[in-house]
């Protein structure tokens, strides 16, 4: 009886091509070719010269177009060339089918055929044909056992049999990525495997945190898998020290995938959704991107935090205990007020930019206004965004919710963007308007799978991918799955350091759109200032007061080590550690109070030691240069010479190269950006001294 899997299994078709199997094959058909050429060369009374010349121009060719051949390979192939030319020129020379030539072709055919491997190109070994999958005529050209397996899983999820091409194990372990052909009778697509990607990791008995990511190969009949064995999900991301100008033009880094690949986001062409449940991680996802966004020297960064806020407050510290002149952040709204005139003069920059950009456009030769430090991208950024984003919001938070959804309507072309949060995905909590007009979609753990199918549209995805905190799932496109990825980790005691560094350098509006701004925007700092301290004097009333800040220490004691400095991947389901953070923080000295894990998570941020006016100068005249020659660095900030600005820099611990470098034609010795930037966060973090003389230099 004929089984179903039989029916679908494609019958083996004739191959008509001459190319030899093995080497027996390459041996007997080189062998009858020379003799059929000798042949016909005595019929048409050659001259032998041609056999020796051929076998000559052969080997030569050999030397001139193999590939991926050894030494070795290039001597065996040249020497079957000359033996076969040799042996001809004999046979037309003195007639073929003589006894002696045809046993002297005889043992040349069995030497070729003998030491044949050695002639092999490199990969043609992994080409071989290996074991077929039991009862199956499947052939696994490449994949060896672990291609078998997985033909064999997708044949049990999917019924269909694949043709495994390739099993390539990812460069730092914990996975593989295998590429596969489809059926040719067309019963199936790369869809099925996508939509089975979870039922294929059951099948596979992959580790919680591990996967399938299913995607379209090099054609509509080919299909990629990653399918990661080791839970990396766990580790920590670190963020490179770097605060080198970015740009929005282009994609930006936000952490990794599960096969090790960067996740990036051009945010310049697409607004962001964000979604994670508390202690998901979002948090110090939004801050990542905050932190991306103020390097992006053609980005202003504006925030909408009614809750307090909270997203805008590590970022203004500096600034609002003095330590800067220039807030980081450009606006920060900590409340409706502030939002709903921030949210109008955004769009009503927006709509002036669509009068006065086509001549830009046209010049530029794009379809998006050319976006750049004189005409910059204003990036919103929305957080806890339920107030605001859910339907039906009432009042002045309503207004600016519909005012967000117009600029996502509207304004991406003109450089008026939005990324959004929110704790939730459901249809009352974001509208489905505004997600879909959200093209990157990023989700962290949520309190339920349904969440998960409304965001992205998409039916089996497992939070098991998304193990622990700062694990989020991302989709670009909804036609592809969403992939899991861990953000990068980014410390507070890092953001103030980056606001201080970043501040100054920040672009400004450009004047078309700052006199749309009016005295509101012109204003917009005396507000910020005063709400953000009222918010302070705010919370220490309610949350903690001074004696308590005190008792905080002995009480940091009974907090579980995972909330502590312990290694991300011992990190549990992030809800049930923050139930046990509650329990072990519920103060016996004043019960109303209760410290939240929140508190413990972020813990106040170093104090902030104003960096010296030089040192902020000097980094910025490097613009987005890496390396600077000290006379021109001394020229720039107005020194006597070159001697006078080591004496200063090196104060500071920063040293010139000890090589020269070539900028602008010349060969000089100058200064590395990062080792300036290095300084800076020494100083903000406290690991050095700035002497006088250096805080005394003034442009
Ligand atoms: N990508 C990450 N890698 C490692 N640790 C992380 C990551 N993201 C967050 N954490 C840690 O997890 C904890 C919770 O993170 P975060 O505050 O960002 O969560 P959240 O979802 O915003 O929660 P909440 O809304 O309560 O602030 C923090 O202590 C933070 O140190």
């Amino acid at each position: 009886m004929k089984t179903k899997t039989a029916k679908k299994t494609p019958a083996p078709g004739l191959d008509w091509t001459l190319r030899p199997r093995t080497a027996a094959g390459m041996a007997t058909q080189s062998v009858l070719g020379m003799t059929a050429v000798s042949a016909v060369g005595n019929v048409c009374e050659m001259h032998w010269a041609l056999g020796v010349g051929a076998g000559l121009l052969g080997a030569a060719a050999t030397f001139v177009t193999s590939q991926r051949v050894s030494m070795t390979g290039l001597y065996y192939r040249a020497a079957c060339w000359l033996g076969a030319g040799g042996w001809t020129a004999w046979a037309l020379e003195a007639g073929p089918f003589h006894r002696e030539q045809l046993g002297v072709l005889a043992l040349g055919g069995l030497a070729a055929g003998l030491g044949a491997p050695l002639g092999r190109a490199k990969n043609d070994e992994a080409q071989q044909p290996t074991a077929a999958a039991p009862g199956t005529d499947i052939v696994l050209r490449q994949g060896g056992e672990i291609g078998m397996r997985w033909a064999s899983y997708i044949h049990r999820v999917t019924n269909m049999w694949v043709q495994v091409t390739s099993v390539q194990p990812w460069p730092q372990g914990g996975g593989f990525t295998l590429t596969a052909l489809l059926p040719l009778d067309g019963t199936h697509t790369v869809a099925t495997l996508k939509g089975a990607a979870d039922r294929l990791a059951t099948v596979a008995r992959l580790p919680i945190g591990c996967g399938v990511e299913v995607a379209l190969g090099e054609h509509r009949g080919e299909a990629v898998l990653r399918v990661s064995t080791v839970n990396r999900m766990g580790d920590m991301v670190s963020l490179p020290e770097d605060y080198s100008p970015l740009s929005i033009n282009r994609p930006l880094p936000l952490g990794m995938y599960r096969d090790g690949s960067p996740v990036t986001v051009l945010l310049r062409e697409l607004a962001m959704l964000v979604i994670g449940a508390r202690g998901s991680g979002k948090t110090n996802l939004l801050d990542l991107l905050t932190l991306l966004l103020l390097r992006c020297s053609d980005t202003l960064v504006w925030h909408i935090d009614m809750n307090g806020g909270g997203m805008s407050q590590v970022w203004l510290h500096p600034w609002i205990e003095g330590d800067i002149d220039r807030p980081a952040i450009d606006w920060a709204a900590p409340n409706p007020e502030e939002a709903i005139q921030m949210v109008q003069i955004a769009m009503n920059i927006a709509r002036a930019r669509k009068r006065t950009g086509r001549k830009l456009k046209v010049q530029a030769d794009s379809k998006l206004l050319p976006i750049s430090p004189g005409l910059p991208e204003i990036v919103i950024m929305v957080d806890e965004g339920k107030s605001v984003l859910a339907p039906g919001t009432r009042g002045t938070a309503g207004q600016v919710g519909k005012k967000l959804e117009e600029i996502l309507d509207q304004a991406r072309n003109e450089g008026v963007n939005i990324i959004a949060s929110g704790l939730r995905a459901t249809s009352t909590t974001v509208s489905a308007d505004f997600k879909v007009q959200c093209g990157l979609k990023i989700c962290g753990r949520v309190q339920k799978e349904s969440e998960l199918q409304y965001l992205f549209g998409w039916d089996r995805i497992d939070l098991a991918d998304i193990p622990s905190v700062g694990c989020f799932f991302i989709q670009a496109d909804d036609e592809e799955a969403p992939r899991p990825f861990k953000a990068a980790f980014l410390p507070p005691s890092r953001m103030t350091a980056a606001a201080v560094m970043l501040a100054e350098g920040r672009p400004r509006l450009d004047e078309a759109a700052a006199r749309i701004g009016g005295q509101v925007y012109a204003q917009r700092h005396e507000r910020m200032r005063a709400a953000f301290l009222a918010l302070d004097d705010d919370e220490d009333g309610d949350v903690l007061d001074v004696e308590e800040v005190q008792e905080a220490p002995r009480r940091l004691h009974s907090v579980p080590a995972e909330l502590g400095t312990g290694s991300a991947g011992s990190w549990a389901n992030p809800q049930e550690l923050r139930q046990r953070a509650r329990t072990a923080y519920t103060p016996t000295a004043a019960p109303e109070r209760v410290f939240t894990a929140e508190r413990v998570d972020r813990p106040e941020p170093a104090p902030i030691r104003p960096l010296p006016p030089l040192l902020t100068a000097a980094i910025r005249a490097f613009g987005t240069d890496t390396r600077m020659h000290s006379e021109d660095l001394a020229a720039h900030l107005s020194l006597d010479n070159k001697h006078r600005l080591a004496e200063l820099l090196g104060a500071l611990e920063v040293y010139p190269l000890g090589h020269a470098f070539e900028r602008g034609g010349r060969q000089r010795r100058g200064y590395e950006r990062k080792d300036l930037e290095a300084a800076a966060r020494a100083i903000t973090e406290g690991r050095q001294d700035v002497p006088d003389e250096v805080y005394a230099w003034a442009s």
